[in-house]
């Protein structure tokens, strides 16, 4: 399987209307159409595909289709075994093309392209091996781990010898991990209940029902206007009751100072973090409002739109979060992401995955289960975010129990999507949005 050929990469343009019901509606985000690029693999083996995607929320979609199928020159022609052999070089390929990166250099558009690639490759590579991606990366030897990483920029930070040093110590006690997380799964916390453009009726039903299905850890949207952040936290904490987890995130609404006081008023219902509350580029803003705000005991989550391991590196190095939110889809795939675990174990400072929009919850569960069994070996302060939409359209969609992730066991990075489910969103002419754009005469559109 490992010697088969590269022979085809195709990228679609798949959309989802969501924000015709306001789903995944926050402070920035009035109108998110959660999206992907949704990349396949062909091998000369019949047997041997690879899926990936990358997220994004609508008109952004075009763009990362087109940064895909230009990257895709640099991978037809390539065996998945020149590939993951030398790892490292392959995502430096991608990433350091002499032209393509000064678009980036690894951020933007191109980053997210590489993204899609990448996640497919991965995919590729599980499912050659016949194991899940966690199980993937668990099995496998550390060196042979840390060569999939670019160490490029932060070993100030972190050096090969430190990371194999985390991967060792961790060593200890991993097998009583992944049965633990087979057992009981990974904690979750939910987001579906308060998104920003739902009502107080809505809000008060969702929560109500999760809570019946046992959650217990819950995120609400701020940001817009501060009486009614005030009234939404009130109603919730009301709801949840005084030992369940409440979590803010403001989606970078703020400058540093405004955040600093809009948080405060809403210290009262006691929020484990304020996520992205400024520019996601402002790292010693962020460092001020996690001075500011440790006092009232609330600390500073961001990462969802960070977008490398050197923007991680300096947050954690300037101790500007407290909470790391890993991307599946923002970085370069599983190898960047696999430097930011090892950063953020250097650091002490716990993981807490962004999930949600369409796929990053079937993605990131491996990365966290990864982190827990092999890296981290904590759940301290832990937990993977959860957002309940879209998760029909995909061939092994998360299971949850018990607010848990439970590990999944089909071969790959669980990303394929239902071939039906890609023709009827595929963005102008699948006919969901035939239907749609009947209906809207949005002068962009
Ligand atoms: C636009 C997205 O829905 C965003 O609001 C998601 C997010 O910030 C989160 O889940 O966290
Ligand atoms: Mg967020």
């Amino acid at each position: 399987m490992l010697k088969s050929i590269i022979t085809k990469l195709t990228v679609k343009d798949v959309r989802f209307p969501t924000s015709l019901e306001q789903h995944g509606s926050d402070a920035m985000h009035t109108d998110p159409d959660y999206s992907v690029a949704y990349v396949t693999i062909d091998t000369d083996c019949e047997s041997l595909k690879g899926y990936g995607i990358t997220f994004t929320v609508g008109r952004g979609t075009e763009i990362v289709v087109c940064a895909v199928k230009v990257l895709s020159a640099l991978v037809i022609g390539k065996t998945l075994e020149e590939i993951v052999s030398d790892f490292r070089g392959f995502y430096r390929l991608l990433t350091n093309d002499g032209q393509l990166r000064w678009i980036g250099p690894e951020k933007g558009v191109i980053q997210l392209a590489v993204a899609a690639i990448l996640n497919a490759i991965w995919d590729m590579w599980a499912r050659a091996e016949d194991k899940p991606l966690w199980k993937l990366l668990v099995d496998m030897d550390p060196k042979q781990l840390i060569r999939c990483i670019d160490f490029t920029y932060i070993t100030d930070a972190l050096t090969e010898q430190e990371a194999l040093d985390i991967l060792a110590k961790a060593n200890k006690g991993k097998q009583e991990r992944e049965d633990q997380m087979l057992k009981e799964g990974y904690p979750a916390y939910t987001t579906s209940c308060a998104w920003l453009g739902y009502s107080d009726e809505q809000l008060t039903q969702l929560c109500s029902a999760a809570l019946g299905e046992g959650w217990t850890r819950f995120k609400v949207k701020v940001g817009v206007d501060l009486q009614d952040d005030i009234r939404r936290c009130k109603l919730i904490r009301n709801m949840i009751g005084p030992e369940n987890k409440l979590m803010i995130d403001a989606n970078q609404r703020w400058d540093v100072n405004e955040a600093i006081s809009w948080v405060s008023s809403l210290a009262e219902f006691r929020p484990l973090w304020i996520e992205e509350p400024t520019s996601p580029d402002d790292i010693l803003g962020h460092a001020a409002i996690s001075k500011a705000l440790a006092p009232l005991g609330i600390g500073v989550a961001t990462g969802e739109q960070c977008h490398n391991r050197v923007m991680f590196k300096q947050f954690l190095q300037a101790s500007a979060l407290q909470f790391v939110q890993i991307d599946s889809c923002r970085v370069g795939s599983v190898n960047e992401n696999l430097a930011i675990l090892l950063m953020a174990a250097k650091f002490k400072v716990p993981v807490c995955p962004h999930a949600g929009g369409v796929g990053l919850c079937e993605l990131v569960q491996h990365l966290i289960l990864f982190d827990y069994i092999s890296v981290s070996a904590s759940l301290d302060n832990r937990m993977c975010e959860y957002v309940d939409h879209l998760h029909e359209h995909f061939k092994s969609p998360t299971v949850i129990r018990k607010a848990c992730y439970i590990p999944p066991k089909d071969p790959g990075f669980s990303c394929e999507m239902l071939e039906t489910s890609v023709q009827k969103h595929q963005f102008p002419h699948g006919e969901v949005w035939g239907r749609v754009l009947a209906q809207k005469h949005s002068p962009i559109i």
